[in-house]
């Protein structure tokens, strides 16, 4: 198989599809790979390191999405990377594409198939290439939200953890999966007074199990949610439907009656957010204000701490590829359920319901399409 890696150009983006370890692993099968010059440089992954593990190095994306039918990325590909898929290409990243009408229709005009890492699912019924970026955003939403509280950026000038004498911050997390949990341990790690929402009662009872009564957890329904925000200096939106947009659980007015100054980090924006208010932001510019309250809306938050998160997503990825690369795409979805739940698009069809429904596609079962 012949595997390309693109570098990738979204806003302040500087994580790569594979890792030189990762190329290392897929040229030893046999496989060609095409990696575009600088790919890896902003993380210290040079072309030379690319070159000792086996790959070709290519003057630019048109170059390699010339030479390779399998591209593995990390972000939605934008559209001039969208211009340059074709049928004979399989397309392995995040999609995101219930929010995103012109990208979906992009590629389903494109007849590529479209493996989206977000709904590709484990035998727990978990997400396995979400997991590791939501480690780190839920990581990041902390202290971006505590940068956030800063008067400088619009905040109301509160210390997540206090000091002596002074209550700390109370930050509300809204959805416990994974961004939530880590969340949650940032918050709890800095000193913040945390209260959790779910509405999956084991989710809140493990977290009741691992902190006690340092944290309160609240069963999420539209009181409890107006309740903890009103009250709340910094609020994480970090809930999930899988491959769905955002619900939108938190109201404009919500958002009217929360104290001035204090914060929304919606993580859940690359799904389209789960704020009436949210709009997605980039690194450059990463805040906006809507009556008092700050808005952090950084659709590919682990970039800004690319060489981890490159790191942590090939972990997980690396298997994956391997499958897609030794048996083709067809064979290594119809083998492996986990890997078909992330096909989105093939063969200008949506397969995946959720996206679909919110855009306007009809649905194919991708079963049907691929042939049993
Ligand atoms: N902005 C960024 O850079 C990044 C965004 N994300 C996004 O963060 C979001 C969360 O991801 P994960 O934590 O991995 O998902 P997850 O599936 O682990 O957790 C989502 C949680 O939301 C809960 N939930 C669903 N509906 C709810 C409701 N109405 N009220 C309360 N809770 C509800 C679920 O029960 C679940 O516990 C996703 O949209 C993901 O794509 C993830 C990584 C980076
Ligand atoms: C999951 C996601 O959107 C990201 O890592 O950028
Ligand atoms: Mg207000």
């Amino acid at each position: 198989m012949k595997i390309g890696v693109p570098k990738e150009i979204k806003n302040n983006e500087y994580r790569v599809g594979m890792t030189p370890a990762a190329v290392h692993e897929l040229c030893g099968h046999g496989h060609d790979v095409f990696v575009e010059t600088q790919a890896g440089a902003a993380i210290g992954f040079t072309d030379e390191d690319y070159q000792s593990a086996g790959a070709q190095i290519l003057a630019d994306a048109k170059a390699v999405f010339g030479a390779a039918t399998l591209i593995v990325k990390v972000k939605e590909p934008q559209p001039e990377e969208r211009a340059l898929l074709n049928r004979e290409h399989t397309l392995f990243t995040y999609l995101h594409l219930a929010p995103d009408q012109a990208q979906t229709d992009d590629l389903v005009a494109s007849g590529a198939i479209c493996i989206a890492y977000e709904t590709v699912t484990d035998r727990s019924g978990r997400l396995p290439l979400l997991a590791p970026m939501s480690e780190v955003a839920g990581r990041m939403s902390i202290q971006a939200g505590a940068h956030c509280l800063e008067k400088s950026v619009g905040g109301r000038g509160v210390l997540l953890g206090g000091v002596p004498g002074v209550s700390p911050a109370r930050v509300t997390v809204v959805g416990g999966g994974v961004v939530g949990q880590n969340a949650v341990a940032m918050a709890i790690g800095m000193g913040a007074q945390v209260t959790v929402l779910d509405r999956n009662m084991d989710v809140l009872r493990n977290l009741d199990h691992l902190y006690g009564n340092r944290i309160t957890t609240l069963f999420s329904t539209v009181h409890t949610l107006d309740q903890a925000m009103v009250e709340s200096d910094l609020v994480v939106g970090s809930v999930l439907i899988p491959g769905a947009s955002a619900p939108k659980l938190i109201t404009r007015d919500m958002i009217r009656r929360m104290p001035e100054g204090s914060v929304l980090v919606d993580v859940a924006i690359d799904q389209g957010g789960c704020a009436e208010t949210s709009k997605p932001t980039t690194h450059d510019d990463p805040t906006y204000i809507v009556d008092g309250v700050v808005h952090y809306c950084v659709a590919n938050m682990p970039g800004a701490v690319a060489r981890t998160s490159t790191l942590a997503l090939n972990n997980v990825t690396l298997p994956f590829v391997a499958a897609l690369a030794n048996k083709g795409p067809i064979r290594a979805m119809k083998e492996d359920p986990h890997l078909m739940a992330g096909l989105n698009i093939a063969d200008g069809k949506v397969t995946y319901r959720e996206v679909a429904e919110a855009t306007g596609h009809s649905y194919t079962d991708p079963e049907s399409l691929l042939g049993s």
